[in-house]
């Protein structure tokens, strides 16, 4: 039941699957509802198997119905339960009013929102607000949730998190940050990415029995990245191999003193598989780079001349790592520009872009929501509030394949489905993880995967590999360490 499966839907198409389940397919809400619950109370012992005290706070819609039945569930097993509603209990409907009936009849008791001994719990569940959010959480809704933080007390979320906008991924004033969240029949993008990742915590999928018919005609709004990829891209190679099958890869970059950015990319290239690798970049770095490694062609050079037959030699280049926006990474963006190859934009190219916005049909872009909302004109918060729109409307807007970076990297590109990465973490938070993944999709695109296949199957790669290394550990991790851990990720 926890793995996931590989379409996402709003909540609104949540709801109209919920529809065809009961009224096309003569699925009974009410055993809906109760498979959610026994779900959702499976779910609470694989977790907190030595639960002896829970509160569950029960809202006024469905989402509450699940909640009445955790609780039934969890006092026949003996525990010590509290459930308060947060609306009157008189005035629930349908399934919801059944099954707060039917835990009433065994003896249970709804009792009203008091945060008294909220700390003391050994688990809360969330049963407050599920797909049915419709807007801001106030009044005693959003004491409750801010009770619920302060108490620092474990949580299960039913369905959704209460208070987080399961299609955006937005908090709504006040959202719970969950220890885990069981979401039920569609998988919603908003529990992947912006704050949805911080407020599901591990996610659990169930799709509660519902007739496979119901998805069909139903087109997802998104896709997870696809394991299958890495096996479908990065195959064995052939015995008979020679470098010159996978491709040359330059990176462009490197300002003075930002010399580290361009061999992070470069390196990230080579670890990624690509056959050849060259980095254009300043003089004055030119013996540091070919001292840390050798393997790198590493050309000097003082202003755009002489960038042309590099460019004319590479399969893909990457520019942006380390450039700066002065004379020096102006002139060799402009240069750069005039190529068609494929081509990755990363970090201060996002910037020249933003000031000179241009169709870029040929490359793939990297930014990180500052630099998206730089590239939108909007600001980094209204990103985070939409990010599968704002990748969107970058792909719209530029025409070339977008990774949209931090908690669940969104991948968009003309004509595909976006995609979500579920793997990385937060020790990703620091300098340089940025240039290697600009080095990983160079190093795909160099070996000849489309614009849309590199963005994908390298914001996954890399985020597998920033895992991998942060096994050890999440603080402190460095973008190096994960340079270190991407051969395994990329020889599946
Ligand atoms: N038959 C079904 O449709 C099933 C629904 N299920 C559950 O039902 C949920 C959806 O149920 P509903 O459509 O009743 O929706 P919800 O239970 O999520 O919420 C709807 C209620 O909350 C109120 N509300 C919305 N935003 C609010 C806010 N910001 N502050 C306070 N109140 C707010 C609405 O006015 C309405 O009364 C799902 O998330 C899932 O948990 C499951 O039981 C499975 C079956
Ligand atoms: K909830």
């Amino acid at each position: 039941m926890n793995t996931l499966p590989e379409y996402l839907y709003t909540p609104a198409q949540v709801q109209e699957l919920d529809r065809r389940a009961i009224q096309d397919h003569g699925l009974p809400g009410l055993s809906l509802m109760e498979r959610a619950g026994r779900r959702g109370w499976e779910v609470l012992l694989k977790h907190w198997p030595h639960v002896r005290r829970l509160r569950v706070l029960c809202g006024g819609g469905n989402n509450g119905g699940d909640g009445y039945v955790v609780a039934r569930l969890a006092r026949r097993a003996g525990l010590g339960v509290r459930l308060q509603a947060l609306s009157d209990p008189d005035r629930l409907n349908g399934d919801a009013a059944t099954v707060a009936r039917r835990f009433q009849e065994e003896g249970g008791q709804i009792e009203s929102w008091d945060p008294t001994g909220l700390a003391d719990e050994d688990v809360v569940v969330d049963a407050l607000l599920g797909t049915g959010l419709d807007r801001p959480v106030e009044g005693r809704y959003r004491e409750a949730l801010q009770a619920l933080k302060a108490a620092g007390v474990p949580v299960l979320a039913i369905d959704v998190p209460s208070g987080l906008n399961a299609g955006t991924g937005a908090v709504m004033g006040e959202a719970v940050e969950a220890h885990c969240t069981v979401t039920f029949i569609g998988l919603k993008p908003g529990l992947l990415t912006g704050a949805g990742p911080q407020c599901a915590g591990t996610l659990y999928f169930d799709d509660l029995g519902v007739p496979p018919e119901i998805y069909q005609d139903m087109a997802p709004v998104a896709g997870l990245c696809r394991d299958e990829l890495l096996r479908r891209c990065l195959g064995p190679r052939p015995a008979h191999a020679h470098k010159g099958q996978f491709g040359h890869a330059l990176v462009i970059g490197g300002d003075l003193g930002m010399g580290g950015a361009a061999r992070m990319a470069g390196e990230a290239a080579g670890r990624t598989g690509a056959g050849l690798v060259s980095v254009a970049t300043r003089p004055a770095h030119v013996a540091a780079l070919l001292a840390a490694r050798p393997e790198l062609m590493v050309h000097g050079l003082d202003s755009a001349e002489g960038l042309a037959p590099l460019l004319e030699k590479a399969t893909a280049w990457a520019l942006g790592p380390g450039l700066g926006q002065g004379p020096w990474g102006r002139a060799l963006w402009e240069a750069a520009l005039r190529t068609e190859h494929p081509c990755v934009l990363d970090a201060d190219a996002l910037n020249l872009l933003a000031a000179d916005p241009r169709p870029c049909p040929n490359a793939l872009l990297t930014p990180h929501p500052g630099e998206a909302a730089r590239l939108l004109g909007v600001t980094p918060a209204e990103v985070q509030a939409d990010r599968l729109a704002a990748a969107d409307a970058l792909v719209e807007r530029y025409r070339g394949a977008v990774v949209l970076k931090g908690a669940g990297s969104v991948i968009a590109a003309p004509g595909a489905l976006p995609r979500l990465v579920t793997a990385g973490n937060p020790g990703m938070a620091s300098g340089g993880m940025g240039d290697v993944l600009t080095g990983v999709v160079l190093g795909l695109l160099a070996q000849g995967l489309s614009a849309v296949e590199a963005a994908e199957l390298g914001a996954l790669v890399h985020a597998r590999a920033a895992d991998r290394a942060a096994r050890a550990g999440e603080r402190g991790l460095l973008a190096g360490d994960v340079l270190m851990a991407l051969r395994a990720e990329v020889n599946p």
